[in-house]
């Protein structure tokens, strides 16, 4: 962070870590890492080499394309036969290079320094800036209306995405500003959609690193890669090993892109200082052909290990950041269900982890689900529903509801009674004459008295459903026959009950249905939640009735592991328990103000997403000190219990980051 490394205790946030911050030195990180790693020169300039002869974006001839072929299969022998399963040694000062003591030009290079024109006469002068700025003094506010312009005269979303990046890479404060301030035009650039379409062009749009490259061929080297990670003492990471982003499938290591969009939500919607962020690639190859066969992919180009032997090297993972970064919270990413279910089982005893897709995607679908059940008219108790997709999600999820039905006084077997999961095959039954996935059992049905019901319509025809939810990854998959048979089911219950209908996959590309089909098959009545954003839509009535507009929600955990992550850290728990996860749940359920509740919407506007991440935090503090898993001291407990919550809001809000013009930045943890 530019403005806290500055206050005097800034030792611990500040970034990069040197051996020599003599002026001679170029630049800000880049020449901090490089002075360390004389053991790689060499392919660390085999890489560079690669990376700044073809400008993938203008190379579309086919004998650049040729050429470039060759020089990449050149360099994975080279870079990989060097490092093949040995580990390779680096000395780590503990010395991190301070602001004070930095170049002007360093200054200004550092992204988590550099303030850009809002660097007052003063620091001009005390940090030799003048001369190497426009005379011009600018708020943070007026650097963004011009930075939103030049988005605005953007067309496609990923030259806009590639804009934001740039101003990332150059004012971190000024990216954060930009990204907080105007979080409903930007958040679909940094997260689901756009950036589904950034990962699966990852390797081509590739510009300069920005999270940890982690490949099972270096296992041998996890702690010196985690160290050599220039901010110090990272508390949250987002890991994934490429192998389902969003519903885009295997993406090898171009789904870094993923956990480089959470992280950067980690900060815009609940105040995680960026340099407290860590992102995570795990590259155990892909089975990704496009990816193989890509010239520029920029991942281990082989097929995916097994998985006894990923397993091997998550557990070698795992051990290594608990040692390097005792404290810091990892969240599970996109991996896929099957890794997914036993990560989550296997670490969530021992490590501070959750699973952000089972976890995360459980916790706030329950939110939306309370919210929705009051506008459905439909009581609970009659409430049942039909899950598309049955992997990490539609699982995770539906075991989220059962503890929910469970809290409320239903037996488990009456609650998980209520759910009918379908995937590609059907209903999940027990006597399907498939080989049932493990994470699929707990909910197979056994009451179909031998029948099996393959579409989506036979299995809405026996269930009857109050409620459909969409975690498939297929587009248009809710038709309209189903959509209407869904209404119809509902219908059949009673005057003005309104069917739940939550499309989740991500990106849009993938949703189940759109917003307007969605309003349009249910004649406006139904109560609708998407994992994308979709805009609100105007139904044209005419007459005397005028035009009706309709609101969309966002069931995204977007919602949720913001506040999540920042309550498991600032409550310094030792693990992330259920009781933490469900809370959650409950406290964004009751986060919405009266005008948003008047509205008839089931999540807070995304503009509040900060204001909600808070209230889940305060709640995830208390839920961790309930199970005993908080490492705060006892005499802050205390003093909260005294005070109540207004004195633990304002303990986590004078914790967040809050980039502002002209003053130090606040907020570390
Ligand atoms: N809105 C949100 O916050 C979240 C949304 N998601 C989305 O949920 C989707 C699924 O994620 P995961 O469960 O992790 O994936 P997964 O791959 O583990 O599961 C997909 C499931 O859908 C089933 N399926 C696929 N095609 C189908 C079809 N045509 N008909 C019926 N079933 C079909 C599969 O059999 C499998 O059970 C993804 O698109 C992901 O982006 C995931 C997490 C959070
Ligand atoms: C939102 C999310 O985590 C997913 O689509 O996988
Ligand atoms: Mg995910």
């Amino acid at each position: 962070m530019a403005s806290s490394a500055r206050s005097a205790d800034s030792s611990d946030v500040f970034t990069p870590r040197s051996t020599s911050p003599s002026p001679s030195v170029a630049s800000g990180r880049s020449s901090h890492r490089s002075s360390r790693t004389s053991v790689s020169n060499k392919r660390v300039s085999i890489s560079s080499r690669r990376l700044t002869d073809f400008n993938p974006m203008s190379s579309v001839d086919v004998l650049a394309i040729e050429e470039a072929m060759k020089l990449a299969s050149l360099d994975q022998h080279r870079g990989y036969a060097q490092d093949h399963y040995t580990e390779v040694k680096q000395d780590h000062d503990t010395e991190y290079l301070k602001e004070s003591e930095a170049s002007a030009y360093q200054v200004l290079r550092e992204p988590l320094w550099n303030k850009g024109l809002s660097f007052t006469p003063e620091q001009r002068v005390a940090k030799n800036l003048t001369g190497l700025l426009p005379h011009a003094m600018e708020s943070l506010e007026t650097q963004c209306a011009r930075a939103m312009k030049m988005i605005h005269s953007r067309q496609t979303g990923i030259d806009k995405y590639l804009y934001l990046s740039s101003v990332k890479a150059q004012n971190v404060d000024l990216f954060y500003r930009l990204l907080m301030d105007n979080i409903r035009d930007l958040m679909p650039l940094v997260y689901t959609p756009t950036i589904g379409d950034v990962c699966l062009q990852y390797s081509t749009l590739y510009t300069r690193p920005e999270a940890l490259y982690i490949s099972i061929k270096q296992r041998k080297s996890i702690r010196t890669m985690l160290r050599n990670w220039p901010c110090p003492n990272p508390e949250i990471c987002v890991v994934t090993d490429g192998s389902r982003i969003l519903g885009l499938g295997d993406l090898g290591i171009n789904g870094v892109g993923i956990s480089i969009g959470k992280l950067a939500l980690y900060t815009a919607a609940a105040g995680i200082h960026p340099a407290k962020t860590l992102p995570i690639v795990l590259d155990t190859g892909t089975n990704n052909e496009t990816n193989l066969k890509d010239p520029f992919y920029l991942g281990l180009r082989q097929k995916r290990v097994s998985y006894a032997e990923q397993q091997a090297f998550m557990d070698e993972f795992m051990e290594a950041v608990k040692e390097v970064y005792p404290n810091m919270v990892v969240q599970f990413e996109d991996f896929d269900s099957e890794k997914a279910f036993n990560y989550l089982d296997r670490y969530r005893n021992n490590y501070r982890a959750f699973n952000d897709d089972i976890q995360g995607t459980g916790a706030v679908v329950l939110a939306g689900y309370i919210n929705a059940v009051n506008l459905s008219s439909v009581p609970l108790e009659e409430q049942r529903l039909v899950f598309m997709g049955a992997g990490s999600a539609g699982v995770g999820v539906a075991k989220q509801l059962v503890e929910y039905y469970t809290r409320r006084g239903l037996t488990e077997a009456e609650a998980r009674d209520k759910f009918f999961l379908v995937d590609t095959k059907g209903l999940v039954t027990m006597d399907r004459g498939d080989k049932l996935a493990e994470h699929k059992k707990y909910f197979a049905r056994v009451d179909n008295a031998g029948h099996q019901f393959r579409t989506l319509e036979e299995v809405i025809e026996y269930v009857k459903p109050s409620a459909l939810v969409g975690l498939a990854a297929t587009f248009g998959i809710f038709t309209e026959s189903v959509v209407r048979a869904l209404k119809a089911s509902v219908d059949a219950g009673g005057l003005g009950r309104r069917p739940i209908l939550f499309p989740l996959s991500n990106p849009l590309t993938k949703a189940e249905c759109t917003f307007e089909q969605a309003v349009q098959w249910t004649d406006g009545s139904v109560v609708f939640a998407s994992g994308s954003p979709f805009n609100s839509f105007t139904l044209k009535v005419g007459g005397d009735a005028g035009d009706i507009t309709y609101h969309p929600n966002q069931g995204n955990n977007v919602y949720v592991f913001p506040g999540l992550g920042l309550g498991a850290i600032l409550s310094k728990a030792t693990r992330v328990t259920d009781e933490m996860v469900y809370t959650s749940a409950a406290a964004l359920a009751g986060s919405l103000n009266a005008e948003e509740v008047h509205q008839g919407l089931i999540y807070p506007k995304i503009d509040r997403v900060r204001d909600a991440s808070i209230i889940v935090a305060r709640e995830v503090m208390k839920a961790a000190r309930r199970d005993g898993v908080s490492e705060l001291p006892e005499s802050l407990w205390i003093e909260w219990e005294e005070w109540g919550d207004v004195a633990l809001t304002n303990y986590i809000k004078q914790r967040v980051y809050n980039p502002t013009s002209f003053s130090e930045a606040k907020g570390r943890l």
